[in-house]
């Protein structure tokens, strides 16, 4: 049976933001990792289901976890949150061992692991907040949650509509949108979600979207696992790939999105003409575009500028986007 399980939280305050993170001295070391998994491994009775995982996710970023049906997202999922314990290895939230020294690291922690979220139905969505607020308040470490933050955390999540309602009269994507409200209801340093979007109509979905992204902005980790590919692709930093329990490849999108396509009458003519600029870095062409690495998008511009000199038609410029789906086929397919 699905159940959701919304861990405790605590406030911001203190943690490095991206921003902060990218304006930092180059020779700084990079911020401490917020999650740090080592060498973990996982078996049901004689099964073994997780393989030697490794990975790291830093403050401010969003690592998106993908692999097919029964690949071990959700019981690394629960592994990382504490729910499972594992046979072997090591995991850590904001430097604190998940299962050894569990309330503490988990008072950094919010987290939906399995949908639909698991409320009393017999209560509305703001009682079950409270509730969550209350328990919340009570971990080591944890920090009293207002009524102020319940109606931010219900109208951020567009339920202010629903928030006196009882939650046995939610939708299921209603209940999966106050899963994920009570996980970021203490502010916490680490936002873990169980394929936070399955249940949701497209509005719902941007929503989820959004919220992720803000909260990345204001220096959480986070880690979610998803089916949908093209859309995490355009907000998700690294997507991990999932195969077998085995982590096959960790993907980073901001380096396979420096690319930029033009479609032009004459792909060769306009990749000789792109060659030639000291902004250009690499080119390749794949008609009907040319496909160039710019230093900085700044520069398209004066590029269409220079094809156009040149006497090529330029019909389309735009950034040439990673296709994730296409890659993670042919990775999945052949790990
Ligand atoms: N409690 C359990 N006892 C025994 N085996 C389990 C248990 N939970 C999961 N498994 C097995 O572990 C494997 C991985 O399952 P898991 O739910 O982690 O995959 P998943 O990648 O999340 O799949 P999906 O995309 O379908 O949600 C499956 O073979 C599953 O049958």
């Amino acid at each position: 049976m699905g159940g959701t399980t919304a861990v405790p939280g605590v406030t911001l305050e203190g943690v490095t933001t991206p921003a902060q993170a990218a304006s930092a001295d180059p020779a700084s070391p990079p911020a401490a990792p917020a999650i740090e998994v080592r060498g973990l491994h996982k078996k049901y009775g004689s099964q073994a289901i997780l393989h030697d995982i490794n990975l790291q996710v830093r403050p401010g970023e969003v690592y998106a976890l993908t692999g097919p049906n029964g690949a071990g997202k959700s019981t690394l999922i629960r592994t990382v949150t504490g729910l499972a314990y594992p046979t072997g290895g090591q995991v850590r939230i904001m430097g604190r061992d998940v299962h050894n020294d569990g309330s503490r690291a988990r008072a950094h922690l919010g987290a939906v692991v399995e949908a639909p979220a698991r409320f009393y139905t017999q209560f509305t969505g703001t009682q079950n907040l409270q509730i969550h607020a209350d328990l919340a308040a009570m971990t080591p470490g944890g920090q009293p949650v207002g009524r102020d933050r319940i109606r931010e955390v219900l109208a951020l999540l567009e339920l202010t509509r629903m928030a006196d309602r009882k939650v046995g009269e939610y939708s299921l994507g209603q209940r999966q949108r106050l899963g994920v409200a009570s996980a970021i209801l203490a502010s916490p340093r680490v936002l873990i979600l169980d394929e936070p979007t399955s249940g949701l109509d497209a509005l719902g979905i941007g929503l989820i979207h959004q919220i992720v992204t803000d909260l990345a902005e204001q220096g959480c980790a986070v880690v979610l696992s998803t089916h949908h590919l093209r859309e995490i692709s355009t907000y998700a930093h690294r997507v991990g790939i999932l195969s077998g329990g085995r982590l096959v490849d960790t993907v980073d999108l901001k380096d396979r999105q420096t690319a930029y396509r033009f479609r032009v009458s004459d792909p060769g003519g306009a990749a000789e003409v792109l060659r030639r600029l000291a902004f250009v870095q690499q080119v390749t062409t794949r008609a009907p575009y040319a496909v160039a690495h710019l230093t900085d998008e700044h520069y398209m511009p004066e590029a269409i500028a220079h094809l156009s000199a040149a006497g090529m038609h330029v019909f389309e410029a735009s950034p040439d986007l990673f296709d994730l789906y296409e890659y993670y086929r042919a990775r999945v397919e052949q790990p």
